[in-house]
């Protein structure tokens, strides 16, 4: 059955109102959106799925998003609707700015499971969708309201179908980077009012005003819930977290920001891109990334140029030389 796609009004987890895309078929609106030539969006609620509790995980994706009526704004719909709509603009900005086709280039559908777990404050990419906490209302609100969390989380479907960047020390901190810093470079394109270096500040602890997951200005910073190095004299050794993941990528998150501190979100995004889909690999270290990112800002911009010595700057000023 060809989808047949209507306008509907949806109500995020933030109490906005947007216009989602919904297909209205056997008098249910189900949240699916094929509006990007073909390219499907679909979100689904992993809330009754049940536990397979040997590994700890459920059932994924889950039931697919349907509302009886064309205005999703009862509470159960608010995290649905931000997942679904935030992936539509990551989709956009990875189309407009560099002709990506989706995750893989391929136009694969893009599938989001929000209500997962027991008010889970986490996100993650499982290898082949985007998958969504509730959050417990203190540590965070339902994960989707951030469109720079979905962006991350996005992101590292990109990077697994590309440079792959092997999930444990320094790949492993490149490839979250990539992922904070595609987040926050998302968030300047949509969201350019209230865009800032900070990951996640918009679900983090409702509670608190200016904190956030990360921060990319400053890594170390009480704003950030997790600090974290912003040199490389500071790297953090250690097991936890495939080698400290959500940590070390503080050193390359600060580079980042003063590179875009420097030529702006559009032009970071180009170097970015490149070095992320032509230069970087699975085993890539952030000396290797410092090469790449350089190579990259020459190929686009020259050698000579503004562009290329703020990557130099960036990555020599956080010591990774
Ligand atoms: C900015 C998004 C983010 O960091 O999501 C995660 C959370 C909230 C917990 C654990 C892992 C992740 C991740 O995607 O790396
Ligand atoms: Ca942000
Ligand atoms: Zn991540």
């Amino acid at each position: 059955l060809a989808t047949v796609l209507v306008k509907g009004v949806g109500k995020g987890v933030l109490g906005d109102e947007k216009e989602i895309n919904l297909d209205y078929r056997n008098g249910k609106y189900y949240m699916i959106d094929d509006s990007r030539n073909g390219v499907k969006i679909k979100t689904y609620d992993a809330s009754d799925v049940p536990e397979i509790d040997f590994i700890s995980k459920y059932f994924l994706p889950g039931d697919i998003m349907y509302d009886k009526d064309d205005v999703l704004d009862e509470e159960i719909y608010k995290s649905a609707v931000d997942a679904h709509k935030y992936a539509g603009y990551v989709y956009d900005y990875y189309k407009n700015n560099f002709g990506r086709n989706s995750i893989d280039d391929k136009g694969m559908d893009i599938i989001s499971s929000v209500h997962y777990g027991n008010n889970l404050s986490n996100a993650f990419w499982n290898g082949e969708q985007m998958v969504y906490g509730d959050g417990d209302g203190k540590t965070s609100a339902p994960l989707t309201g951030a469109l720079d969390i979905v962006g991350h989380e996005m992101t590292h479907g990109v990077t697994a179908y590309e440079a792959g960047l092997e999930y444990q020390g320094q790949s492993g901190a490149l490839n979250e980077s990539f992922s904070d810093v595609f987040g926050t470079l998302i968030e300047f394109e949509y969201q350019p009012e209230k865009a800032d270096y900070l990951c996640g500040e918009d679900v983090w602890t409702p509670n608190i005003k200016g904190d956030a997951l990360r921060d990319l200005q400053d890594p170390g910073s009480d704003k950030a819930y997790s600090k974290q190095p912003s040199y490389m004299k500071d790297y953090v050794n250690t097991t936890d977290d495939h080698g400290g993941v959500h940590i070390n990528s503080g050193i390359p998150n600060k580079a980042a920001y003063l590179v875009i501190n420097s030529i702006g979100p559009k032009k970071t995004g180009q170097i970015y891109y490149r070095a992320l889909t032509t230069y970087l690999t699975n085993k890539s270290n952030f000396y290797d990334a410092r090469l790449a990112l350089l190579q990259s800002a020459e190929d686009i911009y020259g050698k000579d140029s503004k562009e290329y010595r703020a990557v130099e700057n960036a990555f020599d000023s956080v010591g990774i030389k």
